[in-house]
This record gives C-alpha cells, sequence and structure tokens, in this order.
C-alpha cells in the first residue's frame, strides 16, 4: 500500500464516520418540528404540563445530541484534515528529493495543494457533502404529510441541482485559468525574490513587479470573474431555497384551508423545507472550493503515484567505489534530444576521473547521474555491481562527498552544515574536515567561528568561502566517494592549492574521485580523463594519453600538462594554470 492509499483511506474511514453521524444528526434535526407539533397538537389541547415538561426535556436531550455529534462531526473532519498533511507532506517532499527532474517550486506548490485538501476537509463544505444523501429523509416526510408538499421540494431539488451543474461548468475554465495563472505569478515572484540582488543592480524591479503583475492580474481577473459568477449562483440558490420555503408554506396554508392538514404541521413542514435545502445550498456555495481541492488532490496523487516510503533498504558494505555505466540514458521531459546519449564506461575503485568537455556536453548531468541525484530515463549507473537505485540512500551518504556547481548552504551554522547537521558529530571531525579544505583559520576568524550561521538569513560567504567550506562538507569524515563539480570555479592560486592537497590526500587514502573541471589545474591529480561531447563519451582514458591532445597550446606552454607530475599525497600543488579546457571546443591542439 503507498501512502497515497494510506492517506486517503484513512481519510475515507473518517468520511464514513462523519457520514454515519450527519445520518445521526439528520435524524435529530427532525426534532424542532416535531417538538413544535407536539406542543400544538397534544399540550395546548390537553392543557398538560407533565406531557410539555416531558417533551421539553425530550427535544433538549435530542438538541443535545445533536449539538455533540455536530462538534464531534467537525473534530473528525479536523483530525482527518490534519492526517491528510501529516501523512502526505513529508512524502510530497521526499518524492521530490527522489526525483531530480522537479524543480523547486514545484515542490512548493505541491504542498500547497495538500494544505488546500487539508483546508478543505476540514472545512464545512465536505460536511455538507455527508449530508446530502440524507436530504430523501426530509422529503420522505414531506411526501407522508402531503403528495402535493413531496413533488414541490422534489421539483425545488431539482432546479437547484440543474442550478449545481451549471454553475460546475460555467466555473471549470475560470478556475483553471485562476489557478495557472496564480502559480505562474508565484514563480515568478519566487525566483525574482530569490535573485533580488540582481533585480537590485540590473534595474529590473519594474519589470519584475510587471511580469508577476501581468500574471496576477490575470489570476485577479479570473477570481472577480469565479467570485462573481459564484455569487450569482449562489443568489439564485438562496431565492430558490426561499422561493421553495415560501411555496411549501403557500401550498401548506391551501391545505390547511381545505381542512386536510393543521396549520402546525405547515409550519414544521416549511422547516423541514429549510433543512432539505440546506446542504444542497451549502454545495452549491462551496463549490470552487470543492473543484480546487479536488485538482489540488489529483495533483498530489500524480506526483504520489506508485511512491511509498520504503522500507529500510538492506544496508549494503561500504563501497569501495567501482563503477559501472550501462548504456545510460538521460533527459527531461519536452525535450526530444537526449542530455546523456546511451554511454557506458567504467571506473575504477580509487581512481580519480577527470570529466572535460565544452560547455553543456552533459559533464555536471553525467556527475549528477554517477552521485545518484539525478535517475537515469534508461541503463544503469551500478556501484560495486548494484544498481545506484538499490543503494539504502541514507546509509550511501554517509560514504558520499558532494560539491555541486551552484553550492548553497542549508540554514544553520557553519559547524553544522559540515557535519551535514549529523546529531552524533563530535567537534573534533568537523575541525578535521575544515583542516582537510584548509578553511580552519578562515572560519576562525568568521564572526562566531564555527558557530556562525550561514545559508538563507545568515551571513553570506564569498563564492571561493562557499567551495571551500562545501569541501569541508564533502570531506567530513573521509567518506570513500567524492563528487567535485568544477570545485574551484571560484577558486585564486590558494585556494586552487588547498584545493589540489586536499583531493590528492583523499586520493592518497584510497577515496575514488570524480571531479569536472573546465581548468587543466586540477587536472594534475587525475588518472583518466573523460572527455564529453554533446552527450557522448568522445576519449576516456589516461591523463597522459587525452589531455595533451585537448589541452589549449597557451595553457600548455604555461604548464606543459605532459610534464604534469601527479603530487604526492600531503604535497601542495605547484602554481595555478589559468589555461581552459578546450576539449572539443574546435581550435584544440596537441
Ligand atoms: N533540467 C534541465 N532541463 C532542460 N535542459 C537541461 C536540464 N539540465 C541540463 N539541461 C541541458 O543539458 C545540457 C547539459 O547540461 P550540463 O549542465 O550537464 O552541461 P555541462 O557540460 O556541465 O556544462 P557547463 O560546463 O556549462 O556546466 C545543457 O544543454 C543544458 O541546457
Amino acid at each position: 500500500m503507498t501512502e497515497l492509499d494510506h492517506a486517503t483511506s484513512s481519510v475515507r474511514r473518517a468520511f464514513i464516520g462523519v457520514f454515519i453521524m450527519s445520518g445521526i444528526t439528520s435524524v435529530l434535526m427532525l426534532a424542532l418540528p416535531f417538538y413544535m407539533m407536539q406542543v400544538f397538537q397534544r399540550v395546548l389541547p390537553s392543557r398538560s404540563e407533565e406531557t410539555l415538561i416531558a417533551l421539553s426535556i425530550l427535544a433538549f436531550i435530542a438538541f443535545a445530541t445533536y449539538g455533540i455529534f455536530e462538534a464531534l462531526r467537525m473534530a473528525v473532519l479536523a483530525r482527518a484534515a490534519a492526517r491528510y498533511e501529516a501523512m502526505l507532506a513529508g512524502p510530497v517532499v521526499y518524492a521530490h528529493f527522489l526525483d531530480g527532474s522537479r524543480d523547486a517550486s514545484s515542490g512548493m506548490e505541491l504542498m500547497q495543494d495538500v494544505r488546500q485538501v487539508k483546508t478543505f476537509i476540514g472545512s464545512r463544505a465536505l460536511a455538507a457533502v455527508a449530508e446530502a444523501p440524507f436530504i430523501p429523509i426530509f422529503v420522505a416526510v414531506l411526501f407522508m404529510v402531503d403528495i402535493a408538499l413531496g413533488i414541490l421540494i422534489t421539483c425545488g431539488m431539482v432546479v437547484m441541482v440543474v442550478v449545481a451543474i451549471l454553475q460546475q461548468r460555467a466555473m471549470k475554465r475560470g478556475i483553471e485559468v485562476q489557478n495557472d495563472a496564480q502559480r505562474g505569478a508565484n514563480r515568478i515572484l519566487q525566483s525574482h525574490i530569490e535573485q533580488s540582488e540582481t533585480v537590485r543592480v540590473l534595474g529590473l524591479q519594474k519589470t519584475a513587479i510587471a511580469r508577476w503583475g501581468s500574471l496576477n492580474a490575470r489570476g485577479l481577473t479570473a477570481f472577480v470573474n469565479l467570485q462573481t459568477v459564484g455569487a450569482l449562483f449562489g443568489g439564485f440558490s438562496r431565492f430558490m431555497r426561499f422561493s421553495l420555503q415560501a411555496s411549501i408554506l403557500g401550498v401548506g396554508a391551501f391545505l390547511a384551508l381545505e381542512g386536510d392538514v393543521a396549520a402546525v404541521v405547515v409550519f414544521a413542514c416549511m422547516m423541514l423545507g429549510g433543512r432539505a435545502l440546506a446542504p444542497l445550498d451549502g454545495l452549491v456555495g462551496s463549490w470552487s472550493a470543492l473543484t480546487n481541492a479536488w485538482s489540488a488532490h489529483n495533483r498530489v496523487r500524480d506526483a504520489l503515484i506508485g511512491f511509498y516510503v520504503e522500507p529500510e533498504k538492506t544496508a549494503l558494505p561500504e563501497p569501495r567505489g567501482n563503477f559501472m555505466v550501462e548504456k545510460l540514458v538521460f533527459g527531461v521531459r519536452g525535450s526530444d534530444e537526449a542530455i546523456i546519449k546511451r554511454i557506458s564506461f567504467g571506473i575504477e575503485a580509487g581512481e580519480t576521473i577527470g570529466i572535460i568537455g565544452p560547455s553543456g556536453a552533459g559533464k555536471s548531468t553525467l556527475l549528477r547521474l554517477l552521485a545518484g541525484g539525478l535517475m537515469p530515463n534508461a541503463g544503469h549507473v551500478r556501484l560495486d555491481g548494484a544498481d545506484m537505485r538499490n543503494w539504502n540512500r541514507i546509509q550511501l551518504g554517509e560514504y558520499m562527498g558532494y560539491v555541486p556547481q551552484a553550492v548553497e548552504f542549508f540554514p544553520g551554522t557553519i559547524g553544522e552544515n559540515i557535519a551535514r547537521f549529523d546529531p552524533d558529530a563530535s567537534d573534533a571531525d568537523i575541525v578535521e574536515a575544515a583542516q582537510q579544505a584548509g578553511i580552519h583559520e578562515m572560519i576562525l576568524r568568521f564572526p562566531r567561528g564555527y558557530d556562525t550561521r550561514i545559508g538563507t538569513g545568515g551571513m553570506q560567504p564569498s563564492g571561493g568561502q562557499k567551495q571551500l567550506i562545501a569541501l569541508a562538507r564533502a570531506l567530513y569524515r573521509n567518506p570513500r566517494l567524492i563528487f567535485l563539480d568544477e570545485p574551484n570555479s571560484n577558486l585564486d592560486q590558494e585556494g586552487d592549492h588547498i584545493l589540489l592537497g586536499a583531493v590528492s590526500r583523499a586520493k592518497a587514502r584510497g577515496a575514488t574521485i570524480i571531479l569536472v573541471t573546465q581548468r587543466p589545474v586540477l587536472l594534475q591529480v587525475v588518472d583518466r580523463v573523460l572527455l564529453m561531447k554533446n552527450g557522448t563519451i568522445e576519449n576516456y582514458g589516461p591523463r597522459q594519453e587525452v589531455l595533451p591532445k585537448v589541452v589549449k597550446p597557451a595553457s600548455v606552454e604555461r604548464r606543459p600538462v605532459r610534464q604534469i607530475q601527479q603530487p604526492k599525497a600531503g604535497e601542495e600543488a605547484n602554481e595555478k594554470t589559468d589555461g581552459q579546457v578546450a576539449a572539443g571546443a574546435g581550435g584544440s591542439a596537441s
């Protein structure tokens, strides 16, 4: 059973309970008209105070029971609503983490969808849905009083159902337009707020507001139209409800004049009519909330189809670091051309591999596939023989170090970020990782040292500092597998030396290191070079064979790649080489 199945069956169970309670409250609603009839037809003619007291006690018991069930019903719905969010919010985020093709905003939107459904489940609108099947009770009582009253209310209700259907049709398109516009506007706003500084520097304030505003205006126009249509239908529904109640009174009065029914029965029937029509009226009034919640649930369902938080996978032994890539294909939705095109190669445990190639060749994508950040569309990435999908990701994370291309930190202190928020982290391990990354002294100079807060709302380290802190995080507890995506793109010469030293030490202790780089300086330490071009492998082999064919003469002159000696473990790198790897970019010379 998936998480979605668990959540929906929990809501279903709650709804069945609410449905039963709605049946009880519907029957109890008959107590007031019944009490009124008894008072007028029994107590007043007999002038019996005992009967009045007995009837009143019975009526109060009925009202109290009604009140209890009404409260209970809403409490059950509130709990079901909270359970829906509690059971699905985590899996929605989890599924988002697993699906590398989703962007950040779609994760937040799904969370909003979960909340929208939760709000609906806990609302009166769902209670009205549960009451609707009991309308026939009131209709049947009216039929029992007089067939004319029964026919009248039935016809009125048919008209109201037709109104509800027409309303649904009239509002369907508007609801879609409103939701699409609001989502689009939110995405634009979120992205501009995240990049406020760029907006400020480039003077894009008005453009940003205009782009967001035009979509938001569409949403607002759709909102006004929807509210107007809803109000019109709501007004008509009220009109129908009051007219029907008045008609019941009119027809009842006519029957009373004929002597067919007593006057008090006419009043009781009018009350019953009102009760019968209330749920329908409620449904018409909350139609857009119901439709929105249904669409939101469908989006949540689509995101979670087949998803279940897996029972812990069997923990495999610590990986040695043998990678086997088999016919690997990766593409994104909406694009015909794959980014990674059926490539196969292997990496030996303990090797250091440099992935190079022109911009857009697919280097970062390949690295992310190897690290398990993305899942392939076809083919396999096997680590020590096991498909990456079959590794226990939480266990595997302990053996992984990763510096992504765009480094960001989670809100917390530098120490917490380096330790990946491990609650059992020892200060010694954190400091050791920082020393390995050569930033211990730099961190000590920060306002609160290792306790300085970074990430959203905290201190903003420079680009180079970010890369070195991320390197410390990658080296925390000496992982076996290290993935570095252009880890020196913001580093100066000193940073390059620190990085080379750290990579060399990790290599010396047997780690498998895969790095993407555009600059030859890092290639000094690699064993093999994988040259990518347009999603395929153009060349893969020992550094000494591949590099001479792809490094620009300028950089070769400054530091001939053929002569670059791999530094020994712990040895700091030599001078920085500024040349760019010209792999496949045309004009490369050997
Ligand atoms: N989520 C995505 N949606 C659409 N296209 C994508 C996505 N991710 C990557 N691409 C495309 O895939 C191609 C390879 O991207 P990738 O980042 O792997 O290249 P790269 O070789 O690392 O480039 P660079 O050296 O510039 O970082 C690019 O053309 C990029 O536009």
